[in-house]
């Protein structure tokens, strides 16, 4: 069963004014357990308007959004609970934190879902953990940690909830290399570790290539492309109309392939790439 199922959702901003706004347009889409669904699109195409109906933060103007099989606006009170269960992470979390420890301000969505201390502080040293930090870190003070380390320290906050789906806008946005392969070396681990499905909307088609298992294409509000990375891939041109392009690496193959070069171009990450190489220019695959 879906977690999480939008069915023919709709929304406009500013009804009624002349800033009327059509943001999503008949979207459908369901999320499994321990899922990586990546969504992509140019800007304005409407992807944090998408993830804000995960949680309730937004009403869709038709269409159902069910949690659990349940549609989550039958009763509007309940949407708070849905917040634990679908936890959303915003771009630059870290400009969220005010606690003046590590360890209050990863407590403070458990404390908010009424749990005992006891188990406030198991959950905050779980999530400590599922980025990476130690328990060293729990009386640090988070302000005076590196940018990546408090990245980790708000997605903590949002992990030690233990929803069932970690929503991440731009995870990376910000980070060096180093900070962006730590992230997600952390976050695909956690998933393994928890089958907490993840939903992540990125920029960069190389991080999706390497992490997501499903790609959502998102132009003017609709879903214009779906399916496993390598098949929305394929659409290079396609991609490029709705303002977008593949990998880099991809790129290259296409390259060689138009240079005559019999090359299969469905490679996305760096290890595929190197193997179809290897394959084309010393006829043998990487053992
Ligand atoms: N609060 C708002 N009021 C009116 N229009 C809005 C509002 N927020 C977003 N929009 C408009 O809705 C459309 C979708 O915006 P949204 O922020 O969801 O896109 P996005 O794909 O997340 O963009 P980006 O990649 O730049 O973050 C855009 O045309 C945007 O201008």
């Amino acid at each position: 069963m879906a977690i999480i199922e939008l069915r023919d959702i709709s929304f406009r901003y500013g009804t009624g004014t002349p800033f009327e706004k059509q943001a999503l347009q008949d979207i459908c889409l369901s999320v499994e357990h321990g899922a990586f669904i990546g969504i992509i699109g140019h800007t304005g195409s409407g992807k944090s308007t998408l993830i804000r109906h995960f949680n309730g933060l937004l009403r869709p103007d038709s269409g159902q959004v069910l949690v659990n099989n349940e549609d989550i606006w039958k009763h509007p009170k309940q949407i708070r609970s849905i917040r634990f269960q679908i936890g959303l992470v915003f771009q630059y979390p870290e400009t969220q934190i005010f606690a003046d420890t590590v360890a209050r301000d990863i407590a403070y969505g458990p404390k908010n879902m009424g749990l005992d201390q006891e188990t406030i502080n198991q959950r905050v040293r779980e999530a400590l953990s599922f980025v990476g930090l130690d328990d060293s870190y729990l009386d640090r003070n988070p302000f005076r940690l590196s940018g990546g380390e408090m990245r980790r320290v708000a997605i903590a906050g949002v992990m030690a909830m233990r929803p069932a789906i970690l929503v991440l806008d731009e995870p990376t946005a910000g980070l060096d290399p180093e900070g962006c392969r730590n992230l997600f070396d952390h976050l695909e681990q956690y998933r393994r570790k928890t089958n907490t499905a993840i939903v992540m909307v990125s920029h960069s088609m190389e991080e999706i290539a390497e992490h997501v298992q499903r790609v959502l294409v998102l132009d003017k509000g609709r879903i214009v492309l779906e399916g496993s990375v390598p098949s929305v891939f394929a659409h290079a041109g396609i991609l490029n109309q709705f303002g977008l392009d593949v990998p880099q690496i991809t790129k290259a193959l296409l390259g060689l392939k138009k240079k005559g070069y019999p090359v299969d171009t469905s490679a996305v990450t760096v290890d595929q790439a190197e193997n179809e190489l290897l394959r084309l220019f010393e006829g043998k695959d990487d053992e």
